[in-house]
């Protein structure tokens, strides 16, 4: 750094899977931000196949907490079921001043995150865009809907969307980010378990059978989020089906490449949300919980 020059931002990965390649790929591009990627396998390089292009990036890479020192963020991009072990990387990272967007679908993070990040202050953000992982060190990106990311509309969300000024992220700023979380799980209650079960592509949901079997999902979640307070709309199973839709048939989900890999499923987080809010706010869930049974007994099949 040359003396007088403001500091960069520093920007730590942990996750560097289908969404955290993206992201981290997509910041080192802009040039603007240290960017470290901290991973259990070292990478010589960083490429993000995007719409826009190609982006090849040489971030830092970090494979041992104890090499870590805190920083000004934190991106936190495993699975959820993943988060506990990463709390080596967590406790070297986090202090008084680090802001951890916790990029991962479910609810609920802020609560989730309390016991492992001392006193960094948690921002939730929504993803929306499509990841895959093509190689450890290659991932692509496939857009869907008018926006990447949503954030809330205060300030660890503003300053979150500031990292990626300038980049082809189209974050959303949200005064009701409680009910646009819901409207994510509401996806993922359908796009993942119906992916990961089948075994197929997002070209599953061309099926009229299937968009049946979506319809009394979606029924069943809808209900729980309004129960939970979610400001959903009266036609919401429809806008959730719409949305489903706009992602391109050749996109898989993130649970679909986990079965394929024969790796423990994101499903506690997702399906088991709705089903666990269901039963507080006595919202019947059968389908869910079906669905629930199944995809715990692939998961468990494939960790046994
Ligand atoms: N994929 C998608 O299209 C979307 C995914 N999401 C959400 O984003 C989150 C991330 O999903 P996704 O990117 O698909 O997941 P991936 O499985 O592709 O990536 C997870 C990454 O976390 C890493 N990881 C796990 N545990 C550790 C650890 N202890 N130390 C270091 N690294 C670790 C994995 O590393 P390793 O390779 O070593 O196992 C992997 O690189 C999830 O909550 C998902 O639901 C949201 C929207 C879309
Ligand atoms: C919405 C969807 C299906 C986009 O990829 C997703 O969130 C996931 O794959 O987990």
């Amino acid at each position: 750094m040359t003396a007088g020059a403001p500091r960069r931002p520093t920007i730590a990965v942990i996750g560097l899977g289908a969404i955290g390649g993206v992201v981290a790929g997509t910041l080192a591009a802009l040039e603007r931000h240290d960017v470290t990627v901290c991973v259990r396998s070292p990478i010589e390089r960083l490429v993000v196949e995007r719409p826009q292009g190609l982006v090849e990036v040489q971030p830092r890479v970090l494979t041992r907490p104890e090499e870590a020192a805190p920083v000004d963020w934190v991106l936190l991009v495993t699975k959820v079921h993943q988060t506990a072990s990463v709390a080596p990387w967590l406790a070297r990272l986090c202090g008084p001043g680090t802001r951890i967007a916790a990029m991962q679908n479910g609810i609920g993070h802020e609560a989730h995150l309390a016991p492992l990040v001392g006193p960094a202050t948690v921002v939730p953000t929504i993803v929306y865009y499509n990841g895959e992982r093509l190689a450890p060190d290659r991932v692509r990106i496939r857009p869907a809907g008018g926006y990447e990311l949503a954030v809330r509309d205060d300030a660890g969300g503003r300053a979150f969307a500031e990292l990626l000024d300038g980049s082809p992220m189209r974050i959303l700023r949200s005064a009701d980010f409680a009910t646009l979380a819901w409207r994510k799980l509401l996806l993922n209650a359908v796009a993942n378990p119906v992916t990961a079960l089948t075994q197929q592509r997002q070209a599953v949901f061309r099926r009229p059978d299937i968009q049946v079997l979506c319809r009394s999902i979606l029924g069943e979640a809808v209900a729980v989020g309004l129960a939970d307070g979610a400001q959903l709309a009266p036609d919401e199973v429809e806008r959730i089906m719409a949305a489903l839709l706009s992602y391109p048939p050749e996109a898989g989900t993130s649970m679909y490449f986990d079965r394929l890999a024969g790796r423990a499923l994101e499903v506690d987080a997702l399906t088991g949300a709705v089903v666990a809010c269901g039963e507080r706010h006595g919202v019947p869930t059968p389908v869910n919980t079906a669905l629930l049974t199944l995809l715990r007994a692939v998961s468990d099949a494939a960790t046994g």
